[in-house]
């Protein structure tokens, strides 16, 4: 599914957080979106999820605007792994990814073995299969992220927003669920504070100050004056000899 922002504007308070941001991701692409802290990431993809509604401007779901998409929708197409996802305390594991599953059920379609084994399948994909019994209250950070992004995957999405998922992930974590990821046949959006992680996206957008001021190819987008002005930082690329990649590598702050 491919997924547009029109012109987007969002105000709160006075304070403008999203100005004229203009953005079409294209079916099956990974787009990563970066910028410092409080550029406007998250609300941007709050937006594209469509837990916020512009003030100006309009998202579009293939040509379908957003505005005019009812909840279930909107849920049967787009999954939203937020932040600082939180969810209810006396619930185990495998409960808390069977709530990707709602958007699906009727009276007409109750749970099914075919939920169940989307659930399992989504528990496996995040490593998370072995705890799927356990209390939700009793996880890790990190295993807490994972079980959220199951419950995203559970959801069978077209498109699927990711706000930072591997920020409390370990190493091997967070390269696998960056793997499935790009291995998904889905529209991807996903706020990256990671530049090296970055730079493995099929194009990415430079927030600043509630702008879109740059999208393209990470090696066009991602240069040393891009560091400089965006981020602060005073960096340089070095080659990897064994595939010819590149990497990042930041010396210090400016
Ligand atoms: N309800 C609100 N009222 C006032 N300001 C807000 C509100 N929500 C967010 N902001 C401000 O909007 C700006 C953008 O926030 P946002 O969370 O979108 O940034 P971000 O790029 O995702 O940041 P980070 O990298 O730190 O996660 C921040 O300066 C934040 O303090």
């Amino acid at each position: 599914m491919r997924l547009t922002a029109e012109n987007i504007d969002w105000t709160v308070q006075g304070h403008r957080l999203l100005n004229d941001v203009s953005l079409a991701v294209a079916p099956g692409e990974t787009f990563g979106l970066i910028g410092p802290n409080g550029s406007g990431k998250s609300t941007l993809l709050r937006v594209l999820a469509g837990l916020r509604r512009p003030k100006r401007g309009r998202v579009l779901v293939d040509d379908r605007p957003m505005r005019r998409m009812r909840q279930r929708e909107i849920a049967r197409a787009i999954a939203f792994v937020e932040q600082q996802a939180e969810t209810l305390d006396r619930v185990v594991v495998r409960q808390v990814v069977a709530l990707g599953r709602t958007p699906f059920l009727s009276p007409l379609r109750p749970w099914s073995d075919e939920d169940d084994a989307i659930v399992g399948q989504a528990l496996d994909d995040v490593d998370m299969g072995h705890l799927a019994g356990r209390l939700w209250h009793t996880l890790s950070g990190g295993e807490r992220q994972r079980v959220h992004i199951a419950r995203a995957l559970a959801q069978r999405p077209r498109i699927l927003l990711l706000d930072e998922p591997t920020n409390h992930l370990d190493i091997r974590h967070q390269l696998s669920i960056l793997q499935l990821v790009g291995r998904l046949p889905v529209t991807v959006v996903i706020a990256l504070h990671d530049l090296n992680q970055a730079m493995s996206c099929d194009r990415i957008g430079v927030m600043e100050a509630g702008r879109l001021v740059d999208i393209g190819p990470p090696e066009r987008v991602l240069t040393v004056e891009r560091l400089r002005r965006t981020f602060g930082v005073q960096a340089d690329f070095l080659d990897d000899p064994g595939d010819q990649g590149r990497i990042l590598r930041f010396r210090h702050a400016l």
